[in-house]
């Protein structure tokens, strides 16, 4: 289920990222057959949790699965898009750092680190009464870009920047979406393409 919470550590930022355990990322738009579904994943402000593994499945089955993704795909919106995923808890890591002035550094080092498919970047700046929300906003933007150049691993932005709590409240699970879950499919739309056809 999606958890959404507002807390200090709503206002901070975390790292998300895959672990090497599981390679077996698929193409997704080729052989969506082989994907494996269950609604197991924890999606909310501060944690999104996704992963991906390959399971047989019978023909009936791929294809009841099949039609369901065909239909839906393009209706669905975030957690409940991630929530047709299988989800591993272990092949996830989570890293909490200070503010999302800090995600470009740690998402670079994680990257470098090698074991993972993608770092899925996720935080929220609410404008204050200064120019600080600029600068943030701005640093945490081409720090996720840079750390993904750098690395070479995808890092995903799935940085807020609001005007107000309810902007990020609206967007963390609320009538907006769940910007953190179309993130963390995004991660694994990116891990599937450079596991698959850019190697
Ligand atoms: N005001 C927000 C911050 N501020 C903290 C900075 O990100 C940074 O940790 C500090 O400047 C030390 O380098 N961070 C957010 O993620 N969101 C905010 O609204
Ligand atoms: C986005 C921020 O860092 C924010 O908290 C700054 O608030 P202020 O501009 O009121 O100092």
């Amino acid at each position: 289920m999606a958890s959404v919470y507002v807390s200090r550590k709503a206002f901070l930022s975390n790292c998300i990222h895959f672990h090497h355990q599981n390679r077996s990322f698929l193409p997704l738009y080729q052989k969506p057959t082989q994907l494996s579904f269950s609604s197991s994943s924890s999606i909310g402000f501060g944690t999104t949790s996704i992963g991906v593994e390959r399971k047989e499945r019978s023909s009936i089955e791929k294809q009841q699965l099949l039609s369901i993704w065909k239909a839906q795909l393009p209706e669905l919106r975030g957690f409940a898009l991630l929530w047709s995923w299988l989800v591993k808890e272990e092949d996830i890591d989570v890293v909490w750092v200070p503010g999302s002035f800090e995600i470009g550094i740690v998402a670079e080092k994680l990257g470098k680190s090698g074991k993972y498919h993608a770092v899925v970047c996720i935080g929220a700046v609410v404008r204050g009464d200064t120019t600080h929300y600029d600068a943030v906003a701005n640093s945490a933007a081409s720090g996720v870009l840079s750390a993904g150049l750098k690395s070479g691993v995808p890092c995903i932005f799935g940085v807020l920047t609001c005007e107000d709590m309810e902007q990020a409240i609206n967007r963390a699970g609320g009538k907006s979406g769940n910007k953190g879950a179309e993130a963390a499919l995004t991660a694994i739309e990116m891990a599937s393409l450079f596991e698959h056809y850019l190697k």
